[in-house]
């Protein structure tokens, strides 16, 4: 099989893909700012996802937390996927669906963001967060694919990106995700 080809057709769906998610700068922007006037207050943006999601909230976490482009102070994130006895214990004692929803109802306040990364959008754990994020009065973002799934309608804002497949969709969440790192650093520097 000739994987050039393959891998060609992926990259020319990979740039299709960017050239539309452009339509969602806008909310890119809204959602950023909207960190950055809950962070001035005072607030933490939780991460939360399953999988590579799970990676991908890590990794957002840390750019706020430690550095994206700019030597600044550290802003105040954190990902719900890290703590491996709290997780074990949740999921353990209370279900799998509970293991971000019931870390947020300990640690979350009015003034945070929840940031749910779902590729299918159906994610339970993540709708269950979603629901308390927003019944606490944290602002719940979802970061999910073209079609939204149930997520869609369960969030403050849902960033939907216009993929289908979970790997393009993950992709697409890692630079939407840098996107706003990189507004909230410059507005907090
Ligand atoms: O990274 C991948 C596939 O690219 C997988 O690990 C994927 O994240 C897992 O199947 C997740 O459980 C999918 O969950 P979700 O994105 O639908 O919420
Ligand atoms: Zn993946």
């Amino acid at each position: 099989m000739d994987y050039e080809t393959v891998i060609r057709e992926r990259f020319r769906e990979t740039a299709q893909n960017y050239e539309k998610l452009t339509a969602n700068a806008e909310q890119i922007q809204k959602v950023s700012l909207e960190i950055v006037a809950r962070m001035r207050r005072g607030g933490c943006v939780y991460f939360c996802g399953n999988g590579g999601s799970a990676a991908d909230a890590q990794h957002l976490a840390a750019e706020l937390q430690g550095r994206f482009l700019h030597d600044r102070r550290p802003l105040s994130s954190i990902a719900l996927t890290t703590n491996t006895s709290t997780l074990t214990a949740i999921g353990n004692d209370y279900g799998y669906a509970q293991i971000f929803d019931r870390q947020l109802r300990g640690l979350g306040q009015t003034e945070d963001v929840l940031v749910g990364l779902s590729t299918s959008g159906n994610s339970e754990n993540i709708m269950l967060a979603m629901a308390t994020a927003r019944e606490m009065g944290i602002y719940a973002v979802g970061l999910t694919g073209s079609t939204g799934g149930a997520m869609a309608d369960a969030c403050d804002t849902c960033i939907r990106v216009p993929a289908d497949h979970t790997a393009r969709i993950q992709e697409m969440h890692i630079a939407v995700g840098h996107m706003m790192c990189e507004i909230v650093e410059q507005e907090l520097m």
